[in-house]
């Protein structure tokens, strides 16, 4: 282990992260019913710039008066290039009364945009004498954000979490593919053209990389990393494809952009009784190795050891967090 001991991230429950318009108010109490983990009231790319002042309204009204009961509540802002953010951020934090959790900040490319809203909101929060501090979550999706994704990752004590954004990460580094997530027919290899019989096609992850990236960056940081939307809600096995990689390698959540994504999300971040069990039991066995001494052990027939405690510690401390929500 370095002498640096990372921080930990926020201890709550960010399995599913449910989207809805700001300028589709008819969706609000539905979300607020609904069983995802977090709220993310959209201001940005779901609401058409004539609905922009509209929509903000809106979201303001709701966030007062719609009971969203424990959930974690966040509006995505429109982004640093347009003339709508710095209103976004000064109504929703001079209109509301302190329910708002988050601000969702898209599109970040550097640490100097997460700065620039922890400016503004920092002299709104104190001009308005506000106790309570605003959280930051930011959306990796631009060539510039991946390349910068560790400085934004630390670009302020408000950041909470970061999120991949397909469908603008593959617009911005030019993919050839109008998808947003899952696999793409054309990232495939071939089974090798020597082998016998008829050659396999094995289709790869081109959000592969973004994902580690990510990853990487918020568990260095202390932030939750979080896969983001996957487009086609009529093909909930190509979800949940897409959320058991993420899963595996090391997101806690991913959106749903429809209500029928939620318990798909759910069932995927949420670890199952069998894997909680394995997990206390491969700690138990680590514990006994321990104390006779030895520091690895044979556990259903493979190689345990010390660092099969802290993935064993992951999967219970993440059934527990989800228990005391
Ligand atoms: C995708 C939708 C436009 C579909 O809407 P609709 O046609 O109304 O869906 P259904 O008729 O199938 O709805 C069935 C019932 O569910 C309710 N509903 C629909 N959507 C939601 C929702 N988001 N939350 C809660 N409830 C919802 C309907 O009202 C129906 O209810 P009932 O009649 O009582 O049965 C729509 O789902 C939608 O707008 N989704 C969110 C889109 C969004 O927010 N997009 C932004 C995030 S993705 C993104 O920005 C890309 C990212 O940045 C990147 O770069 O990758
Ligand atoms: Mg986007």
């Amino acid at each position: 282990m370095s002498f640096t001991i990372p921080p930990s991230p926020p201890a709550r429950p960010n399995r599913c992260q449910l989207f809805g318009p700001g300028s589709r108010p008819e969706l609000f109490e539905k979300m607020a019913a609904s069983d995802a983990d977090v709220i993310n009231l959209d201001l940005e790319d779901s609401v058409a710039p004539d609905d922009k002042d509209a929509a903000r309204k809106n979201v303001v009204a709701a966030i007062n008066d719609v009971d969203w009961g424990k959930k974690t509540l966040s509006v995505r802002i429109n982004g640093l290039d347009t003339p709508y953010w710095y209103r976004d951020v000064v109504d929703l934090l001079e209109g509301t009364k302190g329910r708002l959790d988050a601000i969702m900040i898209p599109k970040a490319g550097c640490a100097g945009d997460i700065y620039a809203v922890d400016a503004l909101v920092s002299a709104v929060e104190a001009a308005t004498a506000k106790d309570k501090r605003i959280g930051f979550e930011a959306i990796i999706e631009t060539a510039a954000g991946l390349a910068h994704v560790e400085e934004i990752a630390a670009a302020s004590p408000r950041m909470e979490s970061l999120h991949l954004g397909p469908a603008d990460y593959a617009a911005y580094m030019g993919m050839a593919t109008t998808h947003i997530g899952g696999t793409q027919s054309n990232y495939y290899m071939l089974s090798p053209k020597e082998a016998e019989g008829e050659r396999q096609v094995h289709y790869a992850d081109p959000w592969h990389y973004p994902i580690v990236a990510i990853v990487a960056a918020c568990r260095t940081h202390g932030l939750l990393p979080v896969d983001g939307p996957f487009g086609d809600f009529s093909d909930p096995d190509g979800f949940k494809a897409q959320a058991l990689r993420s899963a595996t390698l090391g997101c806690v959540g991913k959106w749903a952009i429809h209500p029928s994504q939620v318990a798909l999300s759910n069932e995927v971040f949420t670890p199952s009784d069998a894997a909680v069990e394995d997990a206390r039991a491969i700690i138990a066995a680590m514990d006994q190795a321990k104390a006779e001494g030895k520091g690895a052990v044979t556990y259903k027939g493979k190689l345990i050891d010390i660092a099969s405690i802290k993935q064993a510690e992951v999967i219970v401390k993440q059934a527990e967090m989800i228990a005391a929500r």
